[in-house]
């Protein structure tokens, strides 16, 4: 069992970060396994103290010394713990007989969080993630809800009861092998809860919500992980304060340190993000985070995850790697490719919305502007990750019921790719199936060369890089190479 022992309680009171980060490594380094709780109400206080609005008036008149975190008594903690003890061993059997959890009591944690929220509140407002804020105010967002029947589930001494995380969803796994699974939270604006049910069999299996069920599936120290990615920095919506984002990026070099970030591509990503903004002295850069992040993806879960991807071409768009932001933006183009779009799929279609609307338009227009000759307008890989971008957008709509592209992504698109010319363009070659070889080769001249490989400036890209492109971006390119030989066209 976990619980709130003497040799945390020693480490009060906590005064700065070095003493939150001495009571994590306590509880992730001694044999029993990390009191979710205890971690989460205690991260809970100090983000609700730094973050506040009395914070916030704090630091503009007396800017309080660096490092320094408001006193953290233990009485204030151990109140707090006992009421989530209290709340669960009023409601739920404790595991006497310690047996792996049922569907029953898993349904019946999550019923006890549920029906002890607050009827009606704002559910994507910040700082609502924690048992701090469970507790003091019976508000938690919807990963907040996950979190807290999983720290529930481990106060009652189920200890076989993981968060299973996606990109934007959250669930339980349980029983005696881990495999059975159940939702536990709510997803999204307006739909029906389908708590107790077990994950995805229907439609919604080939959705990207439940990573084609490669979830992110918890060990304790992960869980760990995850309240600590949780941890929200934001003072409002243009500031965060500075000694909450230095402490989660503390806690998080922690668990990579321990080896605990190892199959968690988006903590990882995180940390690749806060690193970025202020590089901490001898540890690997951010760069290779995000490369670290990918690899972790392609390693775990199949490839099937598209944020690895966004997180590294997010770093070479701030950073002015344009031709580099193309490949990251295309290779996430490639995960969402082989999934049906749902309508549970919002938060990823706004993704490449913006990528695809906004960033590389952007880049386009900065671009275009300059005449060097180093100018990805030359250069033939950039159109061709720029090809292999939007069609893994058009094939993530093939066979989807619900339809993904509209004529606003049609003008960005068309503006895009006409501003390569054709020479550029004539020096990628595109493999097409049998059929689509046939029509090509009869209406536009030679669009691949013999040996059916698809050769960029003569650098072989390996067939297995290309796959056969939508129709409708050969139409494209097709018309574009007419547009640019036939003006009037
Ligand atoms: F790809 C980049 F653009 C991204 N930048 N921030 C991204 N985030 C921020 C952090 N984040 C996360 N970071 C760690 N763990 C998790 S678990 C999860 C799904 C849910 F909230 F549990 F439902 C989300 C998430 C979601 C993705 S992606």
């Amino acid at each position: 069992m976990a619980g709130f022992r003497d040799s945390d309680k020693a480490l009060f009171p906590i005064k700065n970060i070095t003493g939150v980060l001495q009571l994590f490594r306590h509880q992730l380094e001694n044999a029993r396994e990390p009191d979710l709780a205890l971690l989460s109400i205690v991260a809970g206080i100090i983000e609700s103290k730094l973050t506040s609005r009395s914070a916030a008036a704090l630091q503009l008149c007396e800017p309080i010394e660096p490092n320094s975190l408001p006193v953290l008594e233990i009485h204030d903690v151990q109140v707090l713990y006992e009421k989530f003890h209290g709340i669960m061993k009023s409601n739920v059997e404790p595991n006497k007989s310690n047996s792996p959890a049922t569907r029953d009591l898993v349904k019946r944690v999550s019923d006890v969080i549920w029906n002890s929220l607050t009827r009606s509140y704002y559910k994507d407002k910040a700082h609502l993630q924690s048992l701090y804020s469970y507790l003091t105010g019976s508000k938690l967002d919807c990963f907040g809800v996950a979190f807290a029947v999983v720290a529930g589930c481990q106060a009652l001494g189920y200890n076989d009861v993981h968060l299973a995380l996606s990109e934007d969803h959250a669930w339980v796994v349980f029983g005696e092998h881990g495999t059975e699974t159940a939702e536990v939270t709510w997803h999204g604006k307006g739909n029906e809860d389908k708590r107790g049910q077990e994950i995805g069999k229907g439609v919604s299996s080939r959705s990207w919500l439940y990573v084609n069920n490669k979830p992110v599936v918890c060990t304790r120290n992960m869980e760990v992980a995850a309240l600590v990615s949780a941890i929200n920095p934001s003072l409002n919506a243009t500031h965060d304060a500075y000694e909450v984002s230095l402490l989660q990026q503390e806690l998080l070099w922690l668990l990579y340190d321990l080896g605990h970030l190892k199959k968690y591509p988006m903590a990882i990503g995180n940390l690749g993000d806060l690193e970025e903004i202020s590089p901490k002295e001898g540890k690997v850069p951010c760069k290779t985070l995000f490369e670290e992040a990918i690899t972790s993806a392609r390693t775990y879960y199949n490839n099937q995850h598209v944020y690895p991807y966004t997180y590294q071409g997010g770093y070479f768009y701030r950073n002015k790697m344009y031709k580099e932001a193309f490949e990251s933006w295309a290779n996430a183009s490639d995960v969402i490719r082989l999934y049906n779009y749902s309508r549970d799929d919002e938060e990823i279609y706004k993704e490449f919305l913006e990528i695809a609307n906004e960033l590389i338009p952007h880049i386009m227009k900065v671009e275009s502007s300059g005449f060097s000759a180093s100018s990805i307008l030359k250069k033939p890989e950039c159109f061709a990750n720029l090809l292999r971008f939007y069609d893994g957008i058009c094939q993530w709509e093939e066979g989807s019921a619900t339809p993904v592209l509209h004529i606003g992504w049609a003008k960005p698109l068309v503006n895009t790719i006409s501003k390569f010319d054709s020479d550029v363009r004539a020096q990628v070659n595109i493999i097409c199936d049998k059929l689509e070889e046939e029509k090509l080769s009869k209406k536009n001249g030679t669009y691949f060369n013999n040996n059916n490989y698809a050769s960029l400036n003569q650098t072989n890209l390996k067939e297995k890089d290309l796959t056969n492109f939508h129709p409708s971006i050969e139409a494209l390119t097709a018309a574009c190479s007419e547009k640019i030989l036939n003006p009037e066209y």
